[in-house]
């Protein structure tokens, strides 16, 4: 009956997504970065992808950051452009299918992954670099313990030729000889530490390229990070001149 398919087609989901937690769990503390190709399935893959198109034409990215072009002096260029979604927004079921996803691997996880004790996330941060050969320059995601430990990234970009399309991402792990280059394939989930211990960076791009990341928060951390945030903020009460500084943008 359906009712038997739909028990069985759960267990199956619910094998895979223990199988998966597994495999992060060890990677993650072994590595400190952690790769699952084929995450969704081609078919809820392309859904995603075209909610994200969908938010790209109906204008909803920022402008891009401006970048200086190394070609011509002066000449500025389109960078990154990049929008904030919860998931609940209309156009965007299937962006929060995919959140929904990420969050149940990571809870599964939950209690294994280094000393953490992850108590929530950003909102989902939807990346297009539009391909005129900008990237991202290296950076570390949380260098001033802001309570994001594990970052995750979901790429979407379908037949990705890395030759002619660039977009590697070159992660630098802390200490290590080795560089770790990840390919934004389709359907491909990528997790690692957000702190110091993973500066990475974007190559330039020469074709559109997307992304979804979100943060996760350790408790701990994030607790004394906001904690300091509105002792900073109170300060700024009875000192005008203290502009107040956001902790991360799209953090709750
Ligand atoms: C557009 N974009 C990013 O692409 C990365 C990043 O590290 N991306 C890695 C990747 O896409 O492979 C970022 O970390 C990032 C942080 C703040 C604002 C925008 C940002
Ligand atoms: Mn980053």
């Amino acid at each position: 009956t359906s009712k038997q398919a739909y028990i069985s087609a759960c267990s199956v989901l619910e094998s895979r997504k223990k199988t998966i937690a597994e495999y992060v769990i060890k990677c993650l503390n072994t590595y400190g970065v952690c790769v699952v190709d084929g995450f969704l399935g081609q078919s809820k893959g392309q859904q995603i992808l075209d909610d994200v198109q969908g938010l790209h034409e109906s204008g909803k990215f920022t402008r891009g950051q401006l970048v200086n072009s190394e070609s011509s002096v002066n000449k500025l260029i389109r960078g990154d452009i990049i929008t904030w979604v919860e998931g609940t927004e209309p156009g965007c079921a299937n962006i929060h299918f995919l959140i929904s996803a990420v969050d149940a691997i990571i809870s599964t996880c939950n209690g294994k992954l280094d000393n953490y004790d992850i108590s929530g996330r950003t909102k989902a941060m939807i990346a297009c670099y539009p391909g005129c050969s900008t990237g991202y320059m290296k950076h570390v995601d949380n260098p001033n313990k802001d309570g994001r430990c594990i970052t995750s990234i979901y790429y979407l970009n379908k037949n990705w030729d890395i030759l002619k399309d660039g977009g590697v991402l070159r992660i630098y792990p802390e200490g290590q000889s080795r560089i770790a280059s990840i390919e934004p394939k389709f359907d491909r989930l990528l997790f690692f530490w957000s702190d110091r211990r993973n500066p990475h960076e974007v190559m330039p791009s020469f074709n559109s390229r997307y992304a979804i990341t979100v943060w996760y928060y350790d408790a701990e951390e994030r607790s004394q990070a906001v904690k300091r945030f509105n002792r900073y903020k109170d300060k700024g009460k009875n000192n005008p001149k203290r502009i107040m500084v956001p902790l991360t943008m799209g953090s709750k």
